[in-house]
This record gives structure tokens, C-alpha cells and sequence, in this order.
């Protein structure tokens, strides 16, 4: 079993059950108070903290007097943009006292298909945790529509959790654990409390959400442990119901965990790895050495462009004796690499007219 303690990086999931009464449709502020007082003592660790945070519908529901039941996706929709602005101010209230700042990040399943796109939140949310800001993310849900949406959380925050190369995704839940069948309806089913392979027997055992506010159920939180493993994050289920949620977590409070194969920057290279690539990027000697210190591909360092690829689009990176030194995403399209090839990075903005990223491949996305 993991300790929070050793995560470097770490994306928690708050489902709507846990910050809004079932009754009422108030927000539980003490128990967001306490979950502040958790994220600040993982922060003094030096853990960088993600929050996806569930809630913006039920919230939004009981400020528009609508029923707690599922609503037709308009209403879920009108009920979101009633409820996203009370739920980020909500965080920011709560962390602004132990001098955290906050960010709202608003996300849709196309965001992380498209490379592009998916690169940009991935540099923003970057800039962010650098900057010690705890970035609260959610589903856009007022202009996601079904066909695009992942209308859970699970899955999107298993998502946010590979985007920033997270070592662990904590699930706080209404449940503490994955059962062998649903406890709601099997009194008999029991807890496990580590699983480390996602067979068609464990699938089978997972079951619908059983609350009226919540969405996914177990079988979202799987396909959320699938994402997450198979990228190098640990990921844990547990009652997020307690004041100060995540130390009682690492008090020993019952949980599943499901183990990650591999560290997220292993997991992430041999995704790079594996991509057809749509270019090339010849080098010279210079860089084909500071690659292999580790350092990013700069503009300076690339003698040669070939090949047709868009901003995001993966690369062949080939040194001066024509030897595939490895490949990696690239932060510009194939006019632009060829416009500032050999330049310093400080011509590139009067270069393309326009102001670019210093390095045309980072190492973080680059597999050698
Ligand atoms: N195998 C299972 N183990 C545990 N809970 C299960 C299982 N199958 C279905 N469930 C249901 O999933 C619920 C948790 O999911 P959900 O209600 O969507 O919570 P959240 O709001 O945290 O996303 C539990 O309360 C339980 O009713
Ligand atoms: N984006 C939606 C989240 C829906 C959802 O996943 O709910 P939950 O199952 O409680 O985590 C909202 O903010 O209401």
C-alpha cells in the first residue's frame, strides 16, 4: 500500500456526494475546510496537489430548485453553469487561508484527444503546480454534450492524473473500497485491499453509482484504474465521507489500491515510443549531445526539417551520422521548425512574428 507521503505528484478526486448535502443541496463547508487542511499538509511535504472536484451539477441544482433526480442534459447542463462558479469559489475560500492559491480549469473529453490541445493543458497545469497553485478541475459540462462528454469524473481525473505524469490518484468516494459485488445491494461482498491486475472477473464485480447525485459507480472508477496504471500511477478508492479525508487515508483508513506497473516518466516514454512518427528533426552534434544529457531539443541544434506534422504531432529526432537518436512530441508545425531552425531561441518570437516556447522538443516528451 502507498503512502501519500511518497507522491511527488498527486491528483485527488472529489465526487459531488462528499461536498454537497443529499438533503439540502448545501455545500459541506466543514468538510471542504477540512480537506483544505489536508492539502496543506501535503503541500508542506513539497507534494504537488490537483484537485478534481465533482459537485458543479448538484450545487447548482438546489440554487435552481430542481429535483434530485437525473436531469435532462440541458437542465444538467443550466444547473453546471449555476454551480461551477460556487464550487471554484468555494476552493479558493477554503485554501486562500493557508496561503494556497487556486486555479479553475474546465476540461472536455476532445481536449485530451486532441494532441494540440492536450499539450497546451499539460504546459499550463505545469506553469501551475511550479507556481504552487492547486488547480481545481472539472468537466465543462455546460458545452459538453453526450456524445463528448465523460459525464464522470473517474475517468476524467484519471486522465488529468497521466497528463501531469501523477504518482498517485486518490478516489474520495461514498464507498471505501472496490467489493467483490455492490455492498449497497450484498451485504456478504468484501472489500479488497490491493489489486494489482484488472481481470474480467474484477470488472465483473463492479456495479452502478446506488446515490441520486452521483454518476460513474465502480465501473468508471476501473476504467479510471486501467488509465491510470497503465501510465505509472497508483490509484486508491476510499470514504472520502471523514473530516481531513486524506490524513485519515494515510492513518490507515480501509481503501483498495491499485498498483501502478511502472514510474509515470517510464510509462510516458514508452507511450512516445510507440507513435508513428510524421517527420524528422536532424541535429547537429551539439545537440545530439545535450540529448543525451537530458536536456530539451532546442531550435539551435536542428540543422534539417523534413516530413509534414502539426503542432503536438510526433517526430523522428536523427543525428549527424543519420542515426535515430529516438522521437518525441514536437511544440511546433513543420513550417515553423523549418522558419527557426538554427536560430537561438531569443529569434524565435521575431522570427515567426509571434511569441513560441523555447524548446522545440521538451525532454519531458521525448523518448531517446
Ligand atoms: N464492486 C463494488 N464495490 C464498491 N462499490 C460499488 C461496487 N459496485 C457498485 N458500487 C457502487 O458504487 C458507488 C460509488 O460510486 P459513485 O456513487 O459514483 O461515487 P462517487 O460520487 O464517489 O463517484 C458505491 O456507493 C456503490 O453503491
Ligand atoms: N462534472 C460533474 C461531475 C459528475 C460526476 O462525475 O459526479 P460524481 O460521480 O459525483 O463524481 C459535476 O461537476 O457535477
Amino acid at each position: 500500500m502507498a503512502s501519500l507521503k511518497q507522491a511527488k505528484r498527486l491528483v485527488v478526486k472529489i465526487g459531488s456526494a462528499l461536498l454537497v448535502d443529499r438533503n439540502t443541496g448545501a455545500l459541506r463547508s466543514e468538510w471542504l475546510h477540512s480537506l483544505a487542511e489536508d492539502v496543506t499538509w501535503l503541500k508542506s511535504w513539497g507534494t504537488d496537489v490537483i484537485l478534481v472536484s465533482s459537485g458543479s451539477i448538484a450545487l447548482g441544482r438546489g440554487v435552481l430548485g430542481l429535483p434530485a433526480v437525473e436531469l435532462p442534459l440541458e437542465q444538467s447542463q443550466a444547473a453546471a453553469a449555476v454551480g461551477q462558479i460556487r464550487l471554484a469559489r468555494a476552493y479558493e475560500e477554503a485554501l486562500a487561508p493557508h496561503g494556497i492559491k487556486t486555479a479553475q480549469i474546465l476540461v472536455t473529453l476532445e481536449d485530451s484527444a486532441d494532441r494540440r490541445r492536450y499539450l497546451n493543458s499539460r504546459a499550463t497545469m505545469e506553469t501551475l503546480l511550479g507556481l504552487g497553485v492547486v488547480p481545481i478541475v472539472n468537466e465543462n459540462d455546460t458545452i459538453a454534450t453526450d456524445e463528448i462528454r465523460y459525464g464522470d469524473n473517474d475517468r476524467l481525473a484519471a486522465q488529468v492524473a497521466v497528463t501531469v505524469g501523477a504518482d498517485q490518484l486518490i478516489l474520495l468516494s461514498d464507498v471505501d473500497g472496490f467489493y467483490t459485488g455492490n455492498p449497497v445491494e450484498d451485504p456478504t461482498a468484501t472489500r479488497y485491499d490491493e489489486i494489482h491486475e484488472i481481470t474480467p472477473e474484477i470488472e465483473a464485480m463492479a456495479g452502478d453509482a446506488g446515490s441520486g447525485l452521483s454518476k460513474g459507480g465502480m465501473k468508471t472508477k476501473l476504467l479510471a484504474a486501467k488509465m491510470a496504471t497503465v501510465a505509472g500511477c497508483d490509484m486508491a478508492i476510499t470514504e472520502g465521507s471523514p473530516l481531513n479525508p486524506l490524513k485519515t487515508l494515510e492513518d490507515g483508513a480501509n481503501s483498495t489500491w491499485f498498483g501502478a506497473t511502472e514510474d509515470p516518466q517510464a510509462a510516458r516514454k514508452r507511450w512516445i515510443a510507440a507513435m508513428k512518427t510524421r517527420g524528422e528533426l536532424h541535429v547537429d552534434a551539439g545537440a545530439a549531445q545535450a540529448l543525451g544529457n537530458g536536456k530539451s531539443l532546442l531550435p539551435a541544434g536542428v540543422a534539417k526539417v523534413t516530413g509534414k506534422f502539426g503542432r503536438g504531432d510526433p517526430v523522428a529526432i536523427v543525428g549527424p551520422d543519420q542515426r535515430i537518436l529516438g522521437q518525441g512530441l514536437t511544440r511546433y508545425t513543420v513550417q515553423e521548425a523549418r522558419a527557426i531552425k538554427g536560430r537561438k531561441s531569443a529569434d524565435i518570437e521575431p522570427t515567426l512574428g509571434y511569441p513560441g516556447r523555447a524548446a522545440l522538443i521538451h525532454r519531458d516528451d521525448m523518448a531517446l
